[in-house]
């Protein structure tokens, strides 16, 4: 068995993480014979909840868990940990945007961005899932000078997930007989769910899914603002936001990232580089592939004169997050 790895949930008494933390726990992330040594950070008031919460894992008896941490101090939290889920973040709420909830979440990435730079190690694989998660992404890195900026990510993997399930269902098949659907840009109502590379398995053979499909209204119209909304019909419907399917593509995310995504592309928030004409040094969600612990964006796709559109306003988006959330930081 390998020696236990330390991994920080931040809002670990919040809803997301009650889902996460048993997944992380039970092997479902770094693997079956992987153990974890959970830190939980959340804030002052909600120590006592937290207890709860320590109690309940201890209750699930499970064996790869090899310690748990409870604390509200980012410092001890982020101590030598490998892998941050950095969850802890208010909510939208109906009606809400969510860069609506940038000037009250921005501030504690920049605090959690300066922890880490203290204590974490420089091989951390950070995943933001809090909102706006791209722009709060780029914060935790801009604070955290001394961790290589590719060690920042931001999750529209939820997105990526909602975009394959509704192609599957749109076709019949099972969802993991859809592949390479990308989201690009913004995990927000801007992002571009681009069905146009992905591809379906049919009687065992692949095909293109827009051939598949046959319908160009669908993929341009209804599928991208299913997609773009799916968050806040979530939040109609739940009056709160999304947490069981976050909390399996936070897994979905991280495990990718640490095991390698095979032969499929994936969805990840990463700082640009300017590939494809998009905005520098912001958090733009790519198509990426992962192996040995490292992404890399992928190359050589056709950009429509459509997918530019979305593309651009995407981007556009992202630069003006960034400007108000440094704004903020000031
Ligand atoms: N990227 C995505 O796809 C995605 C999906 C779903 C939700 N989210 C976002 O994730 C965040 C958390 O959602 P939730 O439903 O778990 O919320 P929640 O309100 O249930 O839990 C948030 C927790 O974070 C804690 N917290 C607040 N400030 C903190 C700080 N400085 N340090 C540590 N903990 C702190 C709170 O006390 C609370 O326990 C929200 O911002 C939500 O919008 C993102
Ligand atoms: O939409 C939200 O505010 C929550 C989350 O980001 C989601 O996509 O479900």
């Amino acid at each position: 068995m390998a020696s236990p790895i330390k991994v920080v949930v931040t809002g670990a008494a919040g809803q997301i993480a009650y889902s996460l933390l048993y997944q992380i726990a039970s092997g479902s992330v770094f693997g079956p014979d992987q153990p974890v040594v959970l830190h939980l950070l959340d804030i002052a008031p909600m120590m006592g909840v937290l207890e709860g919460v320590v109690m309940e894992l201890a209750d699930c008896a499970l064996p790869l868990l090899a310690g748990v941490l409870p604390t509200a101090n980012p410092e001890e939290a982020f101590k030598d940990v490998a892998a941050p889920f950095l969850v802890g973040a208010m909510p939208r709420r109906k009606g809400m945007e969510r860069k609506d909830l940038l000037s009250a979440n921005v501030r504690i990435f920049k605090e959690q961005g300066q922890a880490l730079d203290k204590v974490a190690r420089k091989d951390v694989k950070v995943l933001v899932v809090g909102n706006p998660a791209n722009t709060n992404a780029l914060i935790c890195s801009k604070y955290a000078p001394s961790i290589p900026k590719e060690n920042f990510t931001a999750m529209t993997r939820l997105d990526q997930n909602r975009a394959q399930a509704q192609l599957a269902a749109k076709l019949g098949v099972p969802v993991q007989d859809v592949k390479n659907v990308i989201i690009w840009g913004n995990h927000s109502s801007t992002q571009f769910p681009d069905p146009s590379n992905a591809l379906v398995k049919i009687g065992g053979v692949e095909k293109p899914v827009p051939a598949a499909i046959n319908d160009d209204e669908f993929l341009k119209s209804t599928f991208v603002s299913t997609v773009q909304k799916r968050g806040a019909a979530v939040i109609a419907a739940r009056k709160m936001s999304s947490a069981l399917s976050a909390a399996k593509a936070a897994s979905d995310h991280m495990r990718d990232w640490f095991l390698g995504s095979g032969d499929r592309w994936v969805s990840m928030g990463v700082v640009s580089d300017g590939s494809y004409g998009t905005p520098r040094d912001t958090v733009f969600s790519f198509p990426v592939t992962t192996s040995n612990g490292k992404w890399k964006i992928v190359e050589g796709l056709t950009i429509s004169d459509f997918a530019r559109t979305m593309l651009d306003a995407t981007g556009k988006e992202l630069d003006e997050e960034k400007r108000d959330a440094l704004e903020v930081c000031k």
